[in-house]
């Protein structure tokens, strides 16, 4: 299913659950702006290449815009509208002062140079600059983008409108990034999964983790995950997928893939069909990567008793139901990968304040409001019998809603 239906199925859904009047559920999934733009560069053969960006803001009932910025070649405008949408409700499950935004570029970023990469990351910098700001849309990393991705867009944006360090969030720690921004949606993953196994009597150690992608924010899921004592059984990124059932060596998978791009050839597990990795038999599914990877097509073949949503949308609506009727239990996105939103707003006051914090603070903080966010979500499941994806969104949705009904419509 199309990412941007099945936010909206599982919106509407909740819209229904909290009774909302009709006209306000129109208002609220209907986004506040939506971009897209022309970006042409030179590349470095001196010929010309064109991509489309985009950035869907959703939503400021309760603050300024926030979300990341995805360069993948299957970005697409309903992708970034799902994903925009996503945010505005995984700001409010944080309880976080923000809205809902996302943006993305259609290019393969692994073809492009470093120097083409910046180039494009300027030009969409400029035709965006006068729509972010640090009071109305704050950009951060997503899927294809990192720190130096959010250093040129700060360097790009501040030409126009002098040096702005709160414009983004996700910097290099020199630029005025937060300590711990960059393991931060890993961590909040590993906050999320303790809570959610604590429920059923149970702890990280000795559970068998299988996660797909082994990017930002799975190798920082898979290494906190490691250290806490599970053991990750498999993995998969874009090169291959391999497995090792005594559990992966993550701190020399972590180097492996460094030197070599990827996690394809690793020496310490073995090769397996990338196809099957979500269907490996494990305790602890975590996706990781992709939207869109648990379907109908093979929810009834996992054989994990926890899905952990670290990525996006991964699982569809159909397979939800699957899911449900085999009593997989289901740690939804908006929930389990709101570590990393949640540091960025930390960074965001630090920035404002003048202010840094250490490490230990940030990681203290961010445990505080994982586990209050779980809180209140199972807080909605019991008012409201439903799971905890229902749970999450009738969260999220009710206080957007509170805070729009509280904002009125007067011209
Ligand atoms: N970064 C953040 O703070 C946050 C990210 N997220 C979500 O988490 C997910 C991952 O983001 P992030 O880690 O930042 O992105 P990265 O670009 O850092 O990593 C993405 C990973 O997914 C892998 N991948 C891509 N396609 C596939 C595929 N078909 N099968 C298996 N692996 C694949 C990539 O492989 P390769 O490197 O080889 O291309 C890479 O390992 C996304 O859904 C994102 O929206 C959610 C909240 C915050
Ligand atoms: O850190 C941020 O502002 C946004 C992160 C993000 O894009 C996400 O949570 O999906």
């Amino acid at each position: 299913m199309n990412a941007l239906a099945a936010t909206s199925r599982n919106f509407k859904q909740a819209a229904k659950l909290l009774g909302l009047d009709s006209k306000l559920e129109k208002s609220l999934l209907i986004p506040f702006r939506e971009i897209k733009v022309e970006c042409t560069i030179p590349k470095d053969d001196g010929t010309l290449a064109s991509y489309v960006g985009f950035r869907v803001q959703h939503d400021n009932a309760r603050g300024p815009m926030k979300g990341g910025i995805r360069y993948h070649h299957e970005v697409d405008p309903d992708e970034v509208n799902a994903l925009a949408q996503l945010m505005t409700w995984k700001t409010a499950v944080a309880n976080i002062p923000y809205g809902g935004a996302k943006g993305g570029i259609g290019c393969s970023p692994g073809d492009l140079s470093i120097s083409e990469l910046e180039r494009l990351t300027r030009v969409f910098t400029q035709k965006i600059h006068d729509l972010i700001g640090i009071h109305t849309d704050v950009p951060a990393p997503d899927m294809g983008t990192n720190a130096q991705t959010m250093a040129w867009m700060l360097d790009e944006y501040s030409k126009f409108h002098g040096y702005s360090p709160a414009v983004v969030t996700g910097k290099p720690v020199d630029l005025g990034g937060s300590l711990g921004r960059d393991a931060a949606t890993g961590r909040g993953v590993l906050f999320a999964t303790e809570a959610l196994l604590a429920e059923h009597g149970k702890g990280i150690a000795g559970q068998r983790f299988v996660i797909q992608g082994f990017g930002n924010v799975g190798s920082w899921a898979a290494q906190l995950i490691t250290e806490a004592g599970g053991k990750v059984i498999a993995i998969s990124d874009v090169t291959g997928a391999i497995k090792n059932s005594n559990g992966l060596d993550i701190p020399e998978l972590v180097k492996h893939s460094a030197e070599k791009r990827g996690i394809k050839g690793f020496a310490g597990g073995d090769a397996v069909d990338p196809s099957s990795l979500l269907i490996e038999d494990c305790d602890v599914l975590v996706p990781a990567a992709l939207g869109g990877v648990i379907n109908k097509d093979n929810a009834n073949d996992i054989k994990a008793k926890y899905i952990i949503e670290a990525a996006n949308h991964p699982t569809d609506p159909e397979a939800d139901e699957i899911l449900a009727k085999k009593g997989v239990l289901i740690l939804p996105d908006i929930l389990a990968n709101s570590g990393g939103v949640t540091v960025s707003y930390f960074e965001w006051v630090q920035n404002i304040q003048g202010f840094m914090w250490d490490e230990e603070k940030v990681n203290r903080e961010l445990r505080t409001y994982i586990a209050r966010a779980f809180r209140d979500t199972k807080d909605m499941c019991r008012a409201h019998h439903c799971d905890l994806r229902m749970g999450a969104f009738t969260l999220g949705v009710n206080r957007v809603a509170r805070a729009t009904v509280l904002r009125g419509w007067e011209a």
